[in-house]
């Protein structure tokens, strides 16, 4: 397909941009020399996307010093190596130390050594099994495919097994890829998925409840698809039936959305950090508030139409309600005129009666009509934050455009 043969002369790494990469590599290395310091991820692999990728180099320590060393003896001394580099911090599971060398981004991960994946105490304590497994099982010709791959998951914006995407990891995309043995044979399995689905390549071992379930082949006890979510799921599946009808280059690169109109109406609250945060923290914060927002506004009586968000230095959250006017007053259901519980409702309501059905109603005031406060209330970080609210009137960037268009960008 000429599509795929185009973007694979997009992703496809050539000589000169592993050299680069490489000799960063090994300058990080060679300061790391007595440290039992390995190359692994996608790098290593050979399914890394050409000007996208960060290095992933894991520097391990015996199981015995146990996971605490890791964030912070082992943290020092590697931080200590790279000195004069330009390093800084960053978070997941545990702390590790991103370095840039020439343009270059080396993560530089502590990890337990294991005996094998089922003794991983940490996240990426597994991770020289799956290098071994991913690389004995892919030619050279499946991680192109992995790549075509990885780039469609980006472009449908199901890339990243962290909080916000909630997505496919790169090694389920090279899961998946050895699994259905081609990019046009994943697209065809995902095209029937169902929730629940699950993918086995070794043998399976226990009940994962899960929209995708992919028994980890190196430690069946975990999921490796635990992070996707039921929408990108869906938006995969979708996405692979749509592509299969009708293959275009949008899939794998979104076009930006045309102008919009706002349609309903739209709430925007912007929220500023104001301390440092760890981005899955964060994350996980965000989508709890969104939660609460929208069953807040629904309980309040609004119709709310979709909440989104977008982040560029800010973190922008996006409400879109039918109408944010609402009347005074409400429709209260009481209990049926048998039920004891009946006098109660009759005392505290001025406005009651007994209606058709035998149930008894009043007519209430509403104790909240403003939105934005129903929002405000709704937002809740654990961070400093401060939030900025306004009524959306125009759409001037490409997030807050696709969020109007609802309509996938990958879709013309
Ligand atoms: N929670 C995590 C995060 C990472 N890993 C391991 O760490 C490696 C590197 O992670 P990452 O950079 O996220 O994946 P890559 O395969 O390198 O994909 P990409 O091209 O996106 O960097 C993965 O291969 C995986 O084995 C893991 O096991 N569990
Ligand atoms: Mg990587």
């Amino acid at each position: 397909m000429e599509i795929l043969e185009e973007v694979l002369r997009r992703v496809k790494p050539g000589p000169e941009d592993t050299i680069r990469i490489q000799s960063a590599v090994d300058l990080v290395i060679s300061r790391l020399k007595d440290l039992d310091a390995e190359v692994h991820g996608s790098f290593r692999k050979g399914t890394w996307l050409k000007g996208d990728t960060d290095v992933d180099l894991f520097v391990f320590y015996p199981r015995s010093v146990g996971k605490e060393y890791l964030a912070r003896e082992a943290l020092r001394e590697i931080l200590d190596r790279l000195q004069g580099l330009r390093t800084r911090l960053a978070y997941a599971e545990h702390p590790y130390v991103i370095v840039e060398v020439d343009g270059v981004e080396v993560d530089v991960v502590p990890a337990l050594r294991v005996e094998s994946g089922d003794q991983a105490i940490t996240a990426v304590d597994r991770t020289p099994f799956h290098t071994r497994y991913v690389t004995s099982r892919l030619s050279d010709e499946g991680k192109d495919q992995v790549r075509l791959l990885k780039r469609f998951l980006k472009g449908i914006g199901v890339y990243g097994a962290e909080i916000r995407v909630m997505g496919f990891s790169g090694y389920v995309a090279e899961l998946l890829t050895i699994y259905y043995g081609s990019f046009l044979n994943v697209l065809k399995g995902a095209s029937t998925w169902k929730p629940g689905t699950e993918i086995v390549l070794e043998r399976e071992t226990k009940e994962f409840n899960s929209p995708l379930v992919i028994p980890d082949p190196v430690d069946p006890r975990r999921n490796a698809a635990a992070a996707v979510s039921m929408k990108s799921l869906a938006t995969m599946s979708i996405a692979s039936r749509m592509f299969l009808k009708e293959a275009s280059l949008d899939f794998f690169y979104p076009p930006s959305p045309e102008p919009q109109p706002v349609l309903g109406e739209v709430l925007v609250a912007e929220i500023k950090l104001l301390e440092p945060y760890v981005d899955d923290v964060l994350w996980g914060q965000i989508r709890r508030s969104v939660e609460k927002i929208r069953n807040s506004l629904l309980n309040a009586g609004f119709r709310v139409v979709d909440v989104g968000w977008c982040q560029d230095e800010r973190v922008r959250l996006l409400v879109q309600v039918e109408s944010t006017q609402i009347g005074d007053h409400h429709l209260g259901q009481g209990p049926p005129f048998y039920l004891e519980s009946s006098t109660e409702f009759i005392l505290s309501n001025r406005h009651v009666w007994v209606g058709d059905d035998g149930k008894l109603y009043a007519l209430k005031r509403r104790k909240e009509v403003d939105p934005e406060r129903i929002i405000l209330n709704s937002i809740s970080l654990k961070y400093k934050y401060s939030v900025r609210q306004y009524k959306l009137t125009e759409a001037s960037d490409d997030c807050t455009r696709a969020f109007l268009r609802k309509r996938p960008l990958w879709l013309k």
